[in-house]
């Protein structure tokens, strides 16, 4: 079933990656196929003139006509020969940009697709699926040039000599042995597919596994699970094993029943070859060269059906490929971003009123009158369910004014970083609004949303670069000074002109050759040189010392002034200048105002706090 969508599918795929030039480097290069196949197939025409001239005794230039046709004969082997070395050659520079655009385009596609997507596949077997629909289209690439558009031209050169001929018998054996192939290769078809298929899931496996190994290369280190891992991956390359197994038995069942048909075709070739001999209908060339066509129209017939065969085996490499091409990404853009750039907005919906959000007195704080650009942020009825668990969040009502700085808190789960996640779009809401000054955020084009809001996630993960381009991540073509400037503000400048290479530190895979605080400091100065609108810190500090977090606490406060902040930390000490703290509980919000307020109100917040200052003093 999926074989039968997939050709159309992976046709278009190449297709779309196939621009003028590639296009015509593949017609030339295809034009050469086509030129080899012609010349293979009238190469036997000079041997038949060569033995017919030969036996022509009355000839009397028969010398010069044998050595004609001898030269015609070599030269047409010879010619047919080279192209089939050179075509290979032209070709493979064309097809490696063809490759390299699949490359893009896949890689492109994966990046956009949505948040979940990542989170329920395996990135081991994201990128099996492009090297293995790789290898698909290489092969495919390779039977339709090599194999399917010659030797057509050779099945059609051939099959019009045979017909000049004038041998019916023949002809008919011909014509039956062709459909006796097609219809071998297509009956066989279904059971390789489905053989491929499981393959190249088993083999998406082996790699998941080898990738997640090492991609948590220090648990499985510490926790001396290299030898289970090691097991655990013998289990599945012996399934890997014994599918390919499979795949190669049902592969020479189809060889068997194809060279079934070889021999009976051979057979009765011969057959009737020997009887035109007898009968004087053929001359002695003429006996040869059918026999010569026989097998040289066998052998291209050969080579059709093994190309059918690795082409439907291909398609099911491409399989996981396509399937991954055919999620839906992230919806990008609905509503012009200049409009929402210059604060200019056109409101299309209504955004609840200040007064709407009336849990609290605390919650309708004036904008900061610093940065008009600044946002509110309006959380409305948002209600979330991820997995198959409850709602997370069941209804959230938050409002988050503009310019000011709001803290959040609540129990381990409670959702703080689903909410940031919901901000950027990660997640989308399965009811209410988000509102960014009067806009629900999906009005805004996504890569502008994401633009305006710079966030220090939890688990800060680095690209294995240097300590500057980790920073200037947010930022292409910030100057040397603009993130030192940054790393400054981070508390990282001094830690980074110890080392030898200074930003030209290579921080190692994900970042581990840096400490957890220092990769915290790095994500800190990635998100100041963005520059962004809104900041949300989500336990931005909770892997520094105290001194450390208290200097950067206080920069922060002055990078964030005017910008609408969000902070999330368990550590309440961290929060008590927010100019509102909510606490979160039951899927909503349990209580919000400022610190002095919750303390006096003497509710979760107070009760959080208590335990927080005993935990300090015992
Ligand atoms: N992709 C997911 N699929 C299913 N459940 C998820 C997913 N991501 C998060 N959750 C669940 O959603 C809940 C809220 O997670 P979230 O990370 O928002 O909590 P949090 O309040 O930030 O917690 P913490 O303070 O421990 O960081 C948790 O119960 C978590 O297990």
């Amino acid at each position: 079933m999926q074989q039968q969508s997939s050709h159309p599918r992976a046709a278009q795929l190449m297709l779309d990656c196939i621009d003028g030039p590639i296009a015509r480097r593949l017609i030339a290069t295809n034009l050469l196929a086509i030129a080899g196949g012609l010349i293979a197939g009238v190469a036997p025409v000079g041997l038949k003139g060569l033995i017919d001239a030969a036996k022509d005794e009355a000839n009397t230039s028969r010398t010069t006509s044998m050595a004609v046709y001898a030269v015609a004969y070599l030269a047409s082997l010879a010619l047919g020969r080279f192209l089939g070395e050179v075509r290979p050659m032209l070709a493979s520079a064309t097809e490696q940009r063809l490759y390299g655009r699949l490359r893009q385009r896949f890689f492109h596609h994966t990046l956009h697709l949505p948040f979940g997507f990542h989170l329920n596949e395996r990135a081991g077997a994201t990128v099996h699926a492009l090297n293995q629909g790789i290898t698909g289209c290489q092969i495919i690439v390779y039977s339709v040039l090599n194999s399917i558009v010659p030797v057509v031209i050779e099945v059609v050169t051939v099959t019009a000599v045979l017909l000049s001929l004038d041998q019916p018998l023949l002809t008919s054996i011909f014509a039956a042995t062709a459909v006796a192939y097609v219809a071998v290769a297509t009956t066989r078809t279904r059971a390789l597919t489905q053989a491929a298929q499981r393959v190249s899931a088993a083999s998406a496996d082996v790699s998941s596994a080898i990738a997640e190994g090492l991609t948590n290369i220090e648990p499985v280190k510490c926790f001396g699970v290299e030898s289970r891992l090691v097991d655990e991956l013998a289990g599945s390359t012996s399934l890997l094993e014994q599918r390919w197994s499979t795949l190669y038995r049902r592969r020479l069942r189809s060889g068997f029943a194809l060279l079934t048909v070889f021999v009976a075709s051979m057979c009765a070739s011969l057959v009737t070859a020997i009887y035109g001999l007898r009968e004087g209908s053929l001359t002695i060339g003429g006996f040869v060269l059918a026999n010569m066509y026989m097998v040289q129209l066998l052998r291209p017939l050969d080579m059709l059906a093994a190309a059918t065969r690795d082409v439907s085996q291909a398609l099911a490499f491409i399989g996981p490929m396509l399937a991954i091409l055919q999620t839906p990404q992230e919806v990008f853009c609905v509503k012009s971003a200049d409009a929402i750039k210059s604060g200019d907005e056109a409101v299309p919906t209504r955004a609840p009123a200040a007064s709407d959000f009336a849990s609290s007195a605390d919650s309708s704080l004036p904008p900061s009158p610093q940065r008009s650009k600044a946002p509110r942020i309006q959380f409305c009825d948002v209600r979330i369910a991820l997995g198959n668990s409850d709602a997370v969040l069941s209804e959230l009502n938050l409002d988050i004014p503009a310019g000011r700085t709001v803290a959040i808190v609540g129990a381990s789960g409670c959702g703080k970083s689903t909410m940031a996640r919901l901000l950027l779009r990660l997640w989308k809401p399965e009811r209410g609004t988000i509102f960014w000054n009067d806009q629900p955020i999906e009005d805004l084009p996504l890569a502008t949303l994401r633009e305006m809001v710079a966030i220090v996630p939890q688990d800060t993960v680095l690209f294995n670069a240097t300590i500057a381009m980790n920073i200037a991540i947010g930022r292409p073509g910030a100057t040397s000074q603009q993130i030192e400037r940054a790393a400054r503000l981070a508390q990282l400048h001094d830690l980074v002109s110890t080392l030898p290479r200074g930003y030209a530190t290579v921080v190692g895979e994900r970042g581990m050759k840096l400490s957890g605080g220092q990769r915290q400091r790095i994500a800190i100065a990635r998100a100041v040189l963005r520059d962004p609108l809104v900041f949300v810190f989500d336990e931005a500090t909770s892997m520094l010392d105290s001194p450390t977090e208290q200097e950067i606490l206080h920069d922060l406060r002055k990078i964030a002034t005017g910008r609408t902040t969000i902070m999330i930390a368990h550590r309440l000490s961290t929060l008590r200048h927010a100019d509102k703290i909510v606490v979160l509980a039951g899927g909503g919000v349990a209580e919000q105002g400022d610190h002095d307020t919750l303390l006096t109100r003497d509710g979760l917040y107070a009760s959080m706090w208590r335990a927080q200052r005993l935990e300090t003093i015992t």
